[in-house]
Formats: C-alpha cells, sequence, structure tokens
C-alpha cells in the first residue's frame, strides 16, 4: 500500500481510524492472523494486554502480554488503568487503557484481541468500535487447532472448548465475521476492516 501524508501509517488521509476489536474461540487463529498482518504491516498497533496467565515459550513480557501477578492486576484494576478486563479460563486479562485512547487520539487505527466478554464491554463504552468475530471452518478442525498448538495441558484444552461453545454462540453479536480458512486471505480482510470508515 502506498505512504500516505500520515507517513508510514496504512490510514488514507480522509479516514478517521477507530477501535477494532477481534475476538474468537481460543485456538481459532487470532494470534497468527494478527501476527501475519503485523508482518506485512508493521505499522499496524495492537494492544497489549495485561495478563495473570503465565507466559507460554516464546512469549515475552511487554510484547505478547504484560505478564503480571494477581496484587499488580488488582492494582491496575483499582487505579482505572484497564479499559476492559475479564477472567477466561482461570486467568485475568485486561486491556490497558491508556495507550488505547493515546492512538485514537493521533488518528491511528487501534487492534484489539480480546474475548467475547471483553469484545462486550468495549461495545458498551465506545459505541463506534467495530467488532470483528474469527470464526473456525469446523468444530473438528477447532479441536485440531487447539491440541496441535501443544501449550495447553488436556484439563486447560477442555475449558478452552467449553468457553469455545459459548464464543461460537454469540457470533451473532458481532458485526462481521472472518472464517480462518486462509491466514493470508483473513489478515488481508481484517486489515481492509480496520481501514474502512
Ligand atoms: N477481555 C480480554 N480478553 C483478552 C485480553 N487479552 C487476551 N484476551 C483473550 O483471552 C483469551 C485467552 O488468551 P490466551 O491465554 O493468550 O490464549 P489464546 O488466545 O488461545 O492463545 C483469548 O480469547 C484472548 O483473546 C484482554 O486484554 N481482555
Ligand atoms: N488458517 C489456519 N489453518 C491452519 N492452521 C491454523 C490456521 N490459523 C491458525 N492455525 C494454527 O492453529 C493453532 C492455533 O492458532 P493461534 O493463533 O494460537 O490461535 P488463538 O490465538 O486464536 O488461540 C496454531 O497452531 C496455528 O498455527
Amino acid at each position: 500500500m502506498a505512504a500516505t501524508s500520515r507517513g508510514t501509517s496504512p490510514v488514507p488521509p480522509d479516514v478517521r481510524p477507530r477501535l477494532t476489536v477481534l475476538s474468537g474461540p481460543s485456538g481459532v487463529g487470532k494470534s497468527t492472523v494478527v501476527a501475519h498482518m503485523r508482518s506485512v504491516h508493521p505499522e499496524v498497533w495492537l494492544s497489549v494486554s495485561a495478563t495473570t496467565r503465565k507466559p507460554r515459550p516464546g512469549e515475552r513480557n511487554g510484547v505478547h502480554y504484560f505478564f503480571v501477578d494477581d496484587e499488580e492486576f488488582d492494582k491496575l484494576i483499582a487505579n482505572g488503568e484497564l479499559l476492559e478486563w475479564a477472567e477466561f479460563a482461570g486467568n485475568r486479562y485486561g486491556t490497558p487503557r491508556r495507550a488505547v485512547l493515546d492512538r485514537l487520539e493521533a488518528g491511528e487505527p487501534v487492534l484489539l484481541e480480546i474475548d467475547l466478554q471483553g469484545a462486550r464491554l468495549v461495545r458498551q463504552s465506545m459505541d463506534d468500535a467495530r467488532l470483528v468475530f474469527l470464526a473456525p471452518p469446523s468444530w473438528e478442525e477447532l479441536v485440531r487447532r487447539l491440541t496441535g498448538r501443544g501449550t495447553e495441558a488436556p484439563e486447560v484444552i477442555e475449558r478452552r472448548l467449553a468457553a469455545a461453545k459459548v464464543e461460537l454462540a454469540a457470533e451473532a453479536e458481532f458485526d462481521t465475521t472472518l472464517v480462518n480458512t486462509s491466514v493470508e486471505d483473513v489478515a488481508r480482510e481484517l486489515l481492509a476492516l480496520m481501514l474502512q470508515a
């Protein structure tokens, strides 16, 4: 995409960027799609969440998440530093508020990769947010991806699949659904949605 008056930003000058929320069941491929999009468009900004979950091998503090303990997470909530937060499969996750608002005020598109509860909270507080649901091609493929990733113990996978059933039932609450068959196609479609007025 051609450079614009915003320098490295992919945003055409006449578009007012807004908040895009990407949600979908664990294992559907959210991180993979976002990583691919950012490899093609490194200038796209993704909010880094705080979480009480332990890092997986290869995950880096401040890059994939801000890894905090329960006490630190309590403080973030108490100080009003989170735009939203939710408990998911036994851990807490939250979006740091200031960084998101700064980016939006600077006229840059913002992407949040958060769970269904978080998406609902964002919808309540920011009514022009666009909610995008990432769906698997089939339930069997979702189970295959979540299991194949090999990062969770069997009981954790069970919890995540139980949460996935709830998330899949909420698809109609989203503005758009993208089916993650091809990572490249979905990443392209997601970026196009982020840049749409
Ligand atoms: N509400 C909320 N959910 C989040 C946040 N960050 C991550 N999540 C969601 O928490 C869930 C679990 O994330 P994670 O443990 O990284 O597992 P994965 O998404 O399956 O790789 C996913 O649905 C994420 O989208 C956040 O800041 N707020
Ligand atoms: N379109 C796709 N086709 C096949 N496998 C995929 C696709 N997208 C993601 N995956 C694989 O599925 C697994 C889960 O993806 P991940 O991005 O970790 O999901 P999420 O962030 O939604 O939990 C990973 O092993 C990833 O390589």
